[in-house]
């Protein structure tokens, strides 16, 4: 063996599916103590190139070495022998196991042929703390949140001795804080000798946490840089040319109300929400997390209830908690949670696409299958989507696809308010100017955008206006020219101030 720091490699492999070659030639090599990036557009190949590791998929072509030697990886057991531990976005973790149930899963220590419990429970208790993370081994999995989570399955795979670590778009579901302690978290494995690689769609996470970068582009690993390469090379590197203005907001003027919505209360979650979004105009809402944005958003579209208050549309009152009713007014609703609210997943990209429209036109008694075909096919185009083709099943496209299948559905819906709750988590950088770039389009023909984000910049960069959300009320409202970080921050914790709550909910929104 070459270097004796070099935990793996792969060499030349090629992975294809009916009608995509998701993986050509590819090359990409982890050492002893690094944190190596995987970047690549959406659908670019990287949670393929995983899933060779994680010995979900097998490779058609092309080799792996794991210190040294060939290796076969055919399931997840090949992959733990070799010291290989994958945590993907949707955890693997039983829910109503406990903590040290799932982190000795199939493992636990016996005694007279009974788990001994109070051993697996403080050697769960040890792992933990050595991750940091104050959480009872007892705890049923289901009642933690993401962050411990996440954290417990770093303590699951240190309990396996893994070697190497791959980590699915971690930060992707974290705040600030969060994010700040997991990379604490991999910096000490890092120092003790794990190779670390990591797939992340933030570019300024790069030069803080990584060591090299390799970059994938349609399936083919196109370079590798240190960390330290400045953001625009990589996204050069990545999509193939420069982008020239991250937030490309090109204001329309501001016609009439086309949403106005007073005196919105739900005991216990939001109270006295007034606001109103005018045609043109795009009106982000900010928040530290658990502010009340999204149920605020959901009440609005008629997906919650709530006990007072009304929701206006061009004047007219909706009825609340009817979901229909909110759409046929004109409303839509990008959800947070695509997979579970956003897709039907064994429903090919057309039906998805045409989901909503073809709602409406159904019921209108007609239903033009050619001017629907051309609807999304324009729509994807615009987009980028990678796929196949517009039969390609959503459930096999990649997460960043799935997600612009989902504004996409919205975008040809012709809805006159659109409400966007996260658009672009997990929106590889080129991609995301292009749904900005929709975003003026929508508002330049008159319609209205509310969009939630945790990205900061990404709220202060497209909206003309900010309410900001503290403790289930707008705490106040900022035009473009004066909303800065500060000036958002400020108001975010206004409430929370007042009200002293305990530290451990203020979870501030990413800021990047
Ligand atoms: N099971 C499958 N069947 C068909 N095509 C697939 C399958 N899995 C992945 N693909 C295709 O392979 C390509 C690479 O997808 P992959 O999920 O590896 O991308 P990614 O780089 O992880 O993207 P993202 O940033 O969006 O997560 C995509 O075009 C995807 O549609």
């Amino acid at each position: 063996m070459s270097n004796p720091d070099e935990l793996l490699r792969i060499e030349g492999i090629r992975k294809t599916f009916p009608g995509v070659v998701a993986l050509d030639s590819v090359d990409f090599d982890l050492r002893r103590g690094e944190v190596h990036v995987l970047l690549g557009e959406n659908g670019a190949g990287k949670s393929t190139l995983i899933k060779m590791l994680s010995g979900a998929y097998r490779p058609d072509s092309g080799r792996i070495t794991v210190g040294g030697e060939e290796v076969r990886i055919h399931g997840a057991q090949d992959s733990e022998r070799l010291g290989i531990a994958t945590i993907y976005q949707e955890f693997n973790l039983v829910p109503d196991l406990t903590v040290a149930e799932n982190i000795f899963l199939g493992r636990q220590p016996r005694r007279f042929g009974l788990i001994d419990r109070k051993r697996m429970n403080a050697d769960a208790a040890e792992l933990l703390a050595r991750v940091g993370v104050d959480v009872d081994p007892r705890t049923p999995v289901r009642e933690l949140g993401i962050a411990r989570l996440q954290m417990v399955e770093i303590a699951k795979a240190l309990s396996l001795d893994a070697r190497v670590l791959i980590m699915d778009e971690p930060t992707a579901v974290l705040t600030t804080e969060e994010v700040d302690k997991l990379f604490r978290i991999v910096r000490k494995l890092r120092d003790d000798g794990v190779g670390i690689v990591f797939i992340t769609h933030h570019l300024e996470e790069i030069a803080a946490l990584g060591d090299r970068v390799t970059v994938l582009r349609d399936g083919r690993s196109v370079d590798q840089v240190p960390a330290s390469t400045p953001e625009d090379e990589l996204v050069r590197l990545m999509v193939g040319r420069s982008i020239e203005q991250q937030y490309p907001r090109e204001r329309a003027d501001a016609g009439a109300p086309l949403l106005k919505v007073r005196g919105l209360t739900r005991a216990g979650t939001f109270h006295d929400v007034d606001f109103e979004v005018r045609a043109g105009e795009v009106v982000g809402l900010a928040g530290l997390v658990g502010a009340g944005r999204t149920e605020v958003v959901r009440a609005v579209f008629g997906a919650d209830p709530y006990d007072s208050g009304t929701v206006e549309v061009q004047g007219r009152p909706l009825r609340p908690y009817d979901v229909n009713a909110a759409m046929d007014a004109g409303i839509g609703l990008v959800p947070e949670d695509r997979k579970g609210q956003g897709l039907v997943l064994d429903a090919t990209v057309q039906e998805n696409l045409g989901l909503v429209t073809l709602g409406r036109s159904s019921r209108a008694g007609f239903v033009d299958r050619a001017g629907q075909r051309r609807a999304a096919d324009r729509i994807s185009g615009q987009l980028k989507v990678r796929m196949a083709g517009l039969h390609q099943h959503v459930r096999t496209l990649s997460g960043g696809n799935q997600q612009k299948v989902v504004i996409g559905k919205w975008l040809l819906a012709d809805t006159k308010v659109l409400i966007l709750d996260e658009p672009t988590r997990g929106i590889d950088v080129g991609a995301k100017v292009e749904i900005y770039q929709l975003i003026n389009e929508l508002t330049a023909s008159g319609h209205a955008v509310l969009m939630i984000s945790s990205d900061l910049p990404e709220v202060l960069g497209m909206s003309d206006r900010v309410l900001v959300m503290s403790q289930g009320r707008i705490a106040g409202e900022l035009a473009a020219q004066e909303a800065t970080q500060d000036a958002v921050m400020a108001l975010a914790v206004s409430a929370t101030a007042t009200t002293n709550t305990a530290a451990k909910d203020v979870e501030v929104s990413r800021g990047h």
